[in-house]
């Protein structure tokens, strides 16, 4: 309730978003899609502070949150309750293109693997962001991160525009006060204590959907 009064500009520490991402994982470690959408929806919000360069980045991750929210509100929307039960419903329910663009073109299962394959840039870009001392560069950070993971996966247009998009990003002193955490070494710290987080969220869902031999939804 509280996040729809709150400015979109609204300073807020990226701490809260790795917190959120904490809330994801059950006891049965199964993960939580509305925690996981609420941790998207932070990692966008910080990504919109940076600047309007990103805006096409933001949206297509913002359309992706919505259709996994539409789930989530829709008549089934119970069966979206966690990563594991919609891979389940929706592969029961033959709901899934799973070789090429027919009749499901935004199901649950694909557009989440979207947003699978983001996370793990971020623990790409987190790790070194953990481990740069001062004079590192984030765009060359980020650049590095994106090739290893999303670039496998982007058309050479969007891969050229995350480029150009990289560059403007501020320099890491910069960067950290933006993430409004602290001091460089309480961020260093907090980024310690995060990516375990985000590290599990992530090697939960790459499991689900190997075992499930869905990794490559078109
Ligand atoms: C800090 C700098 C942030 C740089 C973000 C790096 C990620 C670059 C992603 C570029 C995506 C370009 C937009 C379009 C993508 C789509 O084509 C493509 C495929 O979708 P489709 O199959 O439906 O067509 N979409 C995607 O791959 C999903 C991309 C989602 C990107 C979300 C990025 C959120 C970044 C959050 C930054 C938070 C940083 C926190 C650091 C402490």
């Amino acid at each position: 309730m509280a996040d729809a009064v709150v400015s979109e500009n609204q300073k807020f520490s990226i701490k809260e978003v790795f917190d959120t991402f904490q809330l994801c994982v059950t006891e049965n470690k199964e993960v939580k899609i509305d925690q996981y959408v609420a941790g998207w929806r932070g990692l966008v919000r910080f990504l919109n502070s940076l600047g309007t360069v990103f805006y096409f980045i933001a949206k297509d991750a913002a359309s992706k949150i919505q259709i996994m929210v539409n789930y989530r509100n829709g008549e089934n929307g119970a069966q979206y309750a966690t990563i594991q039960s919609m891979v389940k419903y929706e592969l029961e329910n033959d709901l899934v293109d799973l070789t090429e663009k027919a009749s499901f073109p935004e199901s649950g299962c694909r557009t989440l693997l979207r947003l699978h394959r983001a996370l793990h840039w971020l623990e790409l870009f987190l790790e070194r962001l953990r481990t740069s001392t001062e004079d590192d560069k984030t765009s060359v950070m980020c650049s590095e991160s994106y090739n290893e993971s999303l670039a496998l996966f982007h058309p050479y247009m969007i891969r050229k525009a995350s480029g150009l998009a990289f560059c403007t990003l501020p320099r890491r002193y910069t960067f950290f006060e933006v993430m409004n955490v602290g001091t460089p070494d309480q961020v260093v710290a907090m980024l310690g204590e995060a990516l375990p987080l985000v590290s599990e969220v992530y090697q939960l869902t790459q499991d689900l959907y190997s075992k499930h031999n869905i990794l490559d939804i078109p």
